[in-house]
Protein backbone atom coordinates (compact mmCIF):
# COMPACT_ATOMS: atom_id res chain seq x y z
CA UNK A 1 0.00 0.00 0.00
CA UNK A 2 0.87 3.54 -0.96
CA UNK A 3 -0.77 6.47 0.72
CA UNK A 4 -0.96 10.07 -0.91
CA UNK A 5 -1.73 13.34 0.20
CA UNK A 6 -3.07 16.33 -2.50
CA UNK A 7 -3.20 19.70 -0.12
CA UNK A 8 -4.03 21.22 -2.70
CA UNK A 9 -5.83 19.31 -5.88
CA UNK A 10 -6.92 20.53 -8.96
CA UNK A 11 -9.59 20.31 -11.70
CA UNK A 12 -7.08 20.34 -14.50
CA UNK A 13 -8.24 22.18 -18.15
CA UNK A 14 -6.43 21.77 -20.56
CA UNK A 15 -6.76 23.14 -23.86
CA UNK A 16 -5.17 21.37 -27.09
CA UNK A 17 -3.85 24.13 -30.00
CA UNK A 18 -3.15 23.38 -33.72
CA UNK A 19 -0.51 25.76 -33.63
CA UNK A 20 1.74 27.84 -31.12
CA UNK A 21 -0.15 29.81 -28.38
CA UNK A 22 0.02 33.16 -29.71
CA UNK A 23 -0.38 35.58 -26.89
CA UNK A 24 -2.34 38.78 -27.32
CA UNK A 25 -4.57 36.98 -30.37
CA UNK A 26 -8.09 34.74 -31.21
CA UNK A 27 -6.76 31.28 -31.39
CA UNK A 28 -9.21 27.98 -32.18
CA UNK A 29 -8.50 25.27 -29.87
CA UNK A 30 -9.00 21.79 -31.32
CA UNK A 31 -10.03 19.93 -28.17
CA UNK A 32 -10.27 20.22 -24.37
CA UNK A 33 -10.29 17.91 -21.82
CA UNK A 34 -11.10 18.18 -18.10
CA UNK A 35 -9.01 15.46 -15.39
CA UNK A 36 -9.13 15.58 -11.54
CA UNK A 37 -5.65 16.41 -11.19
CA UNK A 38 -2.83 17.20 -8.13
CA UNK A 39 0.17 15.71 -8.17
CA UNK A 40 -0.89 13.01 -5.02
CA UNK A 41 -3.73 12.20 -7.17
CA UNK A 42 -1.81 11.59 -10.67
CA UNK A 43 0.64 9.46 -8.55
CA UNK A 44 -1.75 7.31 -6.86
CA UNK A 45 -3.63 6.67 -10.73
CA UNK A 46 -0.62 5.58 -11.78
CA UNK A 47 -0.04 3.29 -8.91
CA UNK A 48 -3.10 1.64 -9.24
CA UNK A 49 -3.03 1.40 -13.25
CA UNK A 50 0.48 -0.53 -12.01
CA UNK A 51 -1.39 -2.55 -10.06
CA UNK A 52 -0.15 -1.22 -6.81
CA UNK A 53 -2.73 -0.81 -3.76
CA UNK A 54 -3.00 3.34 -3.04
CA UNK A 55 -5.39 5.76 -0.93
CA UNK A 56 -4.97 9.28 -1.82
CA UNK A 57 -6.05 11.71 0.96
CA UNK A 58 -7.01 15.05 -0.06
CA UNK A 59 -8.92 18.10 1.16
CA UNK A 60 -12.59 18.33 -0.27
CA UNK A 61 -15.79 20.16 0.08
CA UNK A 62 -19.37 18.43 0.05
CA UNK A 63 -20.75 19.30 -3.32
CA UNK A 64 -17.56 20.34 -5.18
CA UNK A 65 -17.64 19.33 -8.99
CA UNK A 66 -14.27 17.76 -8.64
CA UNK A 67 -15.57 14.46 -6.27
CA UNK A 68 -16.97 13.70 -9.88
CA UNK A 69 -14.72 13.62 -11.83
CA UNK A 70 -12.91 12.25 -9.34
CA UNK A 71 -14.97 9.27 -8.90
CA UNK A 72 -13.77 5.85 -9.81
CA UNK A 73 -9.96 7.06 -10.26
CA UNK A 74 -8.12 5.73 -6.89
CA UNK A 75 -9.60 4.87 -3.52
CA UNK A 76 -10.15 8.50 -1.84
CA UNK A 77 -10.16 9.97 1.93
CA UNK A 78 -11.65 13.01 1.15
CA UNK A 79 -11.22 15.83 4.35
CA UNK A 80 -14.25 17.79 4.34
CA UNK A 81 -12.88 21.10 3.99
CA UNK A 82 -15.02 25.05 3.15
CA UNK A 83 -13.01 25.81 0.27
CA UNK A 84 -13.80 24.42 -3.48
CA UNK A 85 -10.19 22.65 -5.52
CA UNK A 86 -8.95 25.53 -7.92
CA UNK A 87 -9.18 24.79 -11.74
CA UNK A 88 -5.31 25.12 -13.02
CA UNK A 89 -5.40 25.50 -16.86
CA UNK A 90 -2.96 23.76 -19.50
CA UNK A 91 -2.64 25.03 -23.12
CA UNK A 92 -0.68 22.14 -25.59
CA UNK A 93 0.20 22.45 -28.68
CA UNK A 94 1.35 20.31 -31.68
CA UNK A 95 5.04 20.97 -30.54
CA UNK A 96 4.65 19.27 -27.59
CA UNK A 97 5.00 22.42 -25.76
CA UNK A 98 3.02 22.71 -22.26
CA UNK A 99 2.04 26.14 -20.97
CA UNK A 100 0.27 25.92 -17.65
CA UNK A 101 -1.47 28.24 -15.36
CA UNK A 102 -1.95 27.51 -11.70
CA UNK A 103 -4.15 29.33 -9.14
CA UNK A 104 -3.33 29.43 -5.85
CA UNK A 105 -6.39 27.16 -4.48
CA UNK A 106 -9.09 27.01 -1.90
CA UNK A 107 -7.78 28.30 1.76
CA UNK A 108 -7.61 25.60 4.80
CA UNK A 109 -8.53 26.77 7.99
CA UNK A 110 -5.95 25.92 11.42
CA UNK A 111 -8.55 23.02 12.06
CA UNK A 112 -8.87 21.98 8.76
CA UNK A 113 -5.08 21.36 8.29
CA UNK A 114 -5.21 19.64 11.56
CA UNK A 115 -8.08 17.01 9.97
CA UNK A 116 -5.87 16.75 7.03
CA UNK A 117 -3.03 15.48 9.19
CA UNK A 118 -4.94 13.80 11.46
CA UNK A 119 -6.59 11.45 8.19
CA UNK A 120 -3.10 10.93 6.94
CA UNK A 121 -2.19 9.81 9.92
CA UNK A 122 -4.80 7.51 10.73
CA UNK A 123 -4.56 6.24 7.05
CA UNK A 124 -0.77 5.05 7.91
CA UNK A 125 -2.01 3.65 11.18
CA UNK A 126 -4.60 1.74 9.79
CA UNK A 127 -3.42 0.47 6.03
CA UNK A 128 0.85 0.30 7.00
CA UNK A 129 1.63 1.68 3.78
CA UNK A 130 5.43 1.43 2.46
CA UNK A 131 5.89 4.56 1.40
CA UNK A 132 3.86 7.84 2.26
CA UNK A 133 4.00 10.47 -0.93
CA UNK A 134 3.56 14.24 0.52
CA UNK A 135 2.67 16.02 -3.44
CA UNK A 136 2.24 19.68 -4.74
CA UNK A 137 1.98 23.15 -3.66
CA UNK A 138 0.48 23.93 -0.32
CA UNK A 139 -3.65 25.77 0.06
CA UNK A 140 -3.77 28.93 1.26
CA UNK A 141 -3.29 29.60 4.85
CA UNK A 142 -0.62 27.05 5.44
CA UNK A 143 2.87 27.86 6.69
CA UNK A 144 5.57 26.57 4.27
CA UNK A 145 6.46 23.95 7.37
CA UNK A 146 3.51 22.17 6.58
CA UNK A 147 4.94 18.96 5.51
CA UNK A 148 7.02 18.93 8.12
CA UNK A 149 4.20 19.33 10.55
CA UNK A 150 2.77 15.81 8.63
CA UNK A 151 6.11 14.00 8.73
CA UNK A 152 6.85 14.51 12.67
CA UNK A 153 2.50 13.74 13.16
CA UNK A 154 3.04 10.38 11.01
CA UNK A 155 7.06 9.93 13.09
CA UNK A 156 5.89 10.06 16.04
CA UNK A 157 2.09 8.68 15.86
CA UNK A 158 2.05 5.37 13.75
CA UNK A 159 3.76 2.75 14.81
CA UNK A 160 6.58 1.49 12.09
CA UNK A 161 5.96 4.57 9.86
CA UNK A 162 6.10 4.80 6.23
CA UNK A 163 8.88 6.04 4.00
CA UNK A 164 8.45 9.62 3.30
CA UNK A 165 8.57 11.14 -0.19
CA UNK A 166 8.11 14.66 -0.77
CA UNK A 167 7.45 15.73 -4.30
CA UNK A 168 6.87 19.98 -3.49
CA UNK A 169 8.57 23.28 -4.22
CA UNK A 170 10.18 27.03 -3.28
CA UNK A 171 9.49 27.49 0.77
CA UNK A 172 7.46 24.24 1.16
CA UNK A 173 10.56 22.28 -0.18
CA UNK A 174 13.25 23.98 1.96
CA UNK A 175 11.22 23.90 5.32
CA UNK A 176 10.66 19.96 4.82
CA UNK A 177 14.25 18.94 3.66
CA UNK A 178 15.27 21.75 6.52
CA UNK A 179 13.59 20.01 9.53
CA UNK A 180 11.40 16.96 8.13
CA UNK A 181 14.69 14.72 7.01
CA UNK A 182 12.08 13.40 3.68
CA UNK A 183 13.42 9.63 2.53
CA UNK A 184 13.00 11.04 -1.26
CA UNK A 185 12.77 13.96 -2.65
CA UNK A 186 11.53 14.52 -6.83
CA UNK A 187 12.75 18.03 -7.99
CA UNK A 188 13.50 19.06 -11.22
CA UNK A 189 16.48 20.92 -11.97
CA UNK A 190 15.49 24.40 -11.05
CA UNK A 191 13.38 23.12 -8.23
CA UNK A 192 16.15 20.96 -6.85
CA UNK A 193 18.19 24.77 -8.29
CA UNK A 194 16.63 26.93 -5.46
CA UNK A 195 16.48 24.64 -3.19
CA UNK A 196 20.26 24.32 -2.58
CA UNK A 197 20.83 28.40 -3.32
CA UNK A 198 22.96 27.88 -6.26
CA UNK A 199 22.93 27.93 -10.30
CA UNK A 200 22.98 25.35 -12.27
CA UNK A 201 27.51 24.92 -13.85
CA UNK A 202 26.53 25.59 -17.13
CA UNK A 203 29.73 24.03 -18.45
CA UNK A 204 29.23 20.48 -17.78
CA UNK A 205 25.85 18.22 -19.32
CA UNK A 206 23.01 18.64 -16.98
CA UNK A 207 23.15 15.23 -15.38
CA UNK A 208 26.31 16.39 -13.88
CA UNK A 209 25.19 19.85 -12.77
CA UNK A 210 22.39 18.14 -10.73
CA UNK A 211 24.72 15.66 -9.33
CA UNK A 212 27.15 18.69 -7.89
CA UNK A 213 24.06 20.18 -6.38
CA UNK A 214 22.46 17.22 -4.66
CA UNK A 215 25.70 16.17 -3.31
CA UNK A 216 25.59 18.21 0.14
CA UNK A 217 21.65 16.84 0.26
CA UNK A 218 21.65 13.34 0.15
CA UNK A 219 22.30 11.91 2.86
CA UNK A 220 23.10 14.06 5.65
CA UNK A 221 19.15 16.55 4.36
CA UNK A 222 17.29 13.68 2.64
CA UNK A 223 17.62 9.77 2.20
CA UNK A 224 17.83 10.32 -1.64
CA UNK A 225 17.19 12.32 -4.36
CA UNK A 226 15.14 11.45 -7.76
CA UNK A 227 15.60 14.56 -10.23
CA UNK A 228 13.79 14.72 -12.93
CA UNK A 229 15.35 16.56 -15.87
CA UNK A 230 12.18 16.94 -18.46
CA UNK A 231 13.81 15.69 -22.17
CA UNK A 232 17.08 14.90 -20.26
CA UNK A 233 15.67 11.86 -18.49
CA UNK A 234 16.61 11.97 -14.54
CA UNK A 235 19.29 11.34 -12.20
CA UNK A 236 18.68 8.87 -9.08
CA UNK A 237 21.09 10.29 -6.33
CA UNK A 238 20.70 7.40 -3.09
CA UNK A 239 24.06 5.04 -2.78
CA UNK A 240 25.15 5.53 -5.85
CA UNK A 241 24.34 8.47 -8.85
CA UNK A 242 22.64 7.24 -11.87
CA UNK A 243 21.57 9.25 -14.75
CA UNK A 244 18.98 7.31 -17.87
CA UNK A 245 17.93 9.05 -20.69
CA UNK A 246 14.53 8.97 -21.87
CA UNK A 247 13.78 6.31 -24.16
CA UNK A 248 13.80 7.08 -28.25
CA UNK A 249 10.77 7.85 -30.14
CA UNK A 250 8.89 9.30 -27.53
CA UNK A 251 6.34 12.18 -29.46
CA UNK A 252 5.80 14.24 -26.33
CA UNK A 253 2.11 16.14 -26.20
CA UNK A 254 1.58 17.30 -22.58
CA UNK A 255 4.10 17.06 -20.10
CA UNK A 256 1.64 17.58 -16.94
CA UNK A 257 1.51 14.87 -14.83
CA UNK A 258 5.28 13.63 -16.32
CA UNK A 259 6.76 14.57 -13.04
CA UNK A 260 4.33 12.77 -10.66
CA UNK A 261 4.96 9.25 -12.90
CA UNK A 262 8.23 9.18 -12.66
CA UNK A 263 7.84 9.76 -8.93
CA UNK A 264 4.84 6.70 -9.24
CA UNK A 265 7.27 4.24 -11.12
CA UNK A 266 10.45 5.09 -8.82
CA UNK A 267 7.73 3.72 -5.94
CA UNK A 268 5.79 0.90 -8.23
CA UNK A 269 9.80 -0.73 -8.90
CA UNK A 270 10.83 -0.17 -5.21
CA UNK A 271 7.74 -2.05 -3.82
CA UNK A 272 8.87 -4.93 -5.84
CA UNK A 273 12.76 -4.44 -4.72
CA UNK A 274 14.20 -2.94 -7.73
CA UNK A 275 17.90 -1.90 -7.63
CA UNK A 276 19.23 1.57 -8.12
CA UNK A 277 18.83 1.02 -11.95
CA UNK A 278 15.57 -0.51 -11.73
CA UNK A 279 13.94 2.22 -9.82
CA UNK A 280 15.44 4.76 -12.08
CA UNK A 281 14.52 3.33 -15.67
CA UNK A 282 11.11 2.53 -14.16
CA UNK A 283 10.73 6.54 -13.12
CA UNK A 284 12.14 7.44 -16.37
CA UNK A 285 9.72 4.35 -18.28
CA UNK A 286 6.98 5.92 -16.49
CA UNK A 287 7.36 9.84 -16.71
CA UNK A 288 7.79 9.99 -20.92
CA UNK A 289 4.77 7.36 -20.97
CA UNK A 290 2.69 10.68 -19.73
CA UNK A 291 4.62 13.10 -21.16
CA UNK A 292 3.31 11.46 -24.69
CA UNK A 293 -0.21 11.23 -23.95
CA UNK A 294 -3.04 14.58 -24.05
CA UNK A 295 -4.13 16.31 -20.70
CA UNK A 296 -3.52 15.12 -17.11
CA UNK A 297 -3.81 11.40 -19.02
CA UNK A 298 -1.15 9.36 -17.15
CA UNK A 299 0.64 6.10 -18.07
CA UNK A 300 -0.91 3.07 -17.64
CA UNK A 301 1.53 0.11 -18.20
CA UNK A 302 0.05 -0.26 -21.62
CA UNK A 303 1.73 3.29 -22.94
CA UNK A 304 4.96 2.39 -21.48
CA UNK A 305 8.07 3.06 -24.08
CA UNK A 306 9.35 0.28 -25.47
CA UNK A 307 12.66 1.38 -26.26
CA UNK A 308 15.93 0.98 -24.02
CA UNK A 309 16.42 3.51 -21.68
CA UNK A 310 20.51 4.04 -21.32
CA UNK A 311 21.56 3.94 -17.72
CA UNK A 312 24.95 5.68 -16.83
CA UNK A 313 27.09 5.15 -13.45
CA UNK A 314 27.81 9.18 -12.08
CA UNK A 315 29.66 8.27 -9.20
CA UNK A 316 29.44 7.00 -5.83
CA UNK A 317 26.79 9.42 -4.05
CA UNK A 318 28.20 8.89 -0.08
CA UNK A 319 32.13 9.68 -1.61
CA UNK A 320 31.10 13.50 -1.63
CA UNK A 321 33.29 16.64 -2.33
CA UNK A 322 34.51 15.67 1.04
CA UNK A 323 38.44 17.45 1.19
CA UNK A 324 38.66 18.55 -2.14
N1 LIG B 1 10.24 16.29 -23.62
C1 LIG B 1 10.19 15.08 -23.04
N2 LIG B 1 10.43 13.96 -23.75
C2 LIG B 1 10.39 12.74 -23.18
N3 LIG B 1 10.14 12.54 -21.88
C3 LIG B 1 9.90 13.62 -21.13
C4 LIG B 1 9.89 14.94 -21.65
N4 LIG B 1 9.59 15.81 -20.66
C5 LIG B 1 9.42 15.05 -19.55
N5 LIG B 1 9.61 13.75 -19.83
C6 LIG B 1 9.57 12.61 -18.89
O1 LIG B 1 8.91 12.99 -17.70
C7 LIG B 1 9.84 13.00 -16.60
C8 LIG B 1 9.52 14.17 -15.69
O2 LIG B 1 9.63 15.37 -16.43
P1 LIG B 1 9.94 16.78 -15.77
O3 LIG B 1 11.33 16.83 -15.33
O4 LIG B 1 9.50 17.79 -16.79
O5 LIG B 1 9.00 16.75 -14.49
P2 LIG B 1 8.40 17.96 -13.65
O6 LIG B 1 9.17 19.20 -13.90
O7 LIG B 1 8.24 17.47 -12.27
O8 LIG B 1 7.00 18.10 -14.37
P3 LIG B 1 5.52 18.22 -13.80
O9 LIG B 1 5.60 18.78 -12.43
O10 LIG B 1 4.84 19.13 -14.80
O11 LIG B 1 4.94 16.83 -13.84
C9 LIG B 1 11.22 13.04 -17.23
O12 LIG B 1 12.21 12.48 -16.39
C10 LIG B 1 10.98 12.19 -18.50
O13 LIG B 1 10.95 10.82 -18.18
O1 LIG C 1 0.42 23.71 -7.82
P1 LIG C 1 1.06 22.34 -7.70
O2 LIG C 1 0.40 21.52 -6.63
O3 LIG C 1 2.53 22.37 -7.60
O4 LIG C 1 0.79 21.59 -9.09
C1 LIG C 1 -0.52 21.27 -9.48
C2 LIG C 1 -0.45 20.53 -10.78
O5 LIG C 1 0.18 21.33 -11.79
O6 LIG C 1 0.33 19.36 -10.60
C3 LIG C 1 -0.14 18.32 -11.43
C4 LIG C 1 0.90 17.97 -12.44
O7 LIG C 1 2.10 17.62 -11.79
C5 LIG C 1 -1.43 18.82 -12.05
O8 LIG C 1 -2.42 17.82 -11.99
C6 LIG C 1 -1.80 20.04 -11.26
O9 LIG C 1 -2.51 21.00 -11.99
Amino acid sequence: MIVTLTANPSLDRTVELTAALAVGEVQQAAAAREDAGGKGINVARVLAAAGDDVLAVLPLAEGDPYAAAAEGLVPLVAVPVSGRVRANLTITDPEGTTTKLNLPGATLSAAEQEALIDAVVAACAEHHPSWLALCGSLPQGTSPSFYVDVIRAVRTRVDAPPLIAVDTSGDALTETVAHGYPDLIKPNELELAELVGQTLPADVPIEQAVNVLARDLVPHKVGAALITLGGDGAVLVRDDVWHASIPPGVQVRSTVGAGDSSLAGFLHAFSRGGSEQELLVSAVRHGSATASLPGTQLATPDDLPGGTVAVTHLSAAHTSQKGT
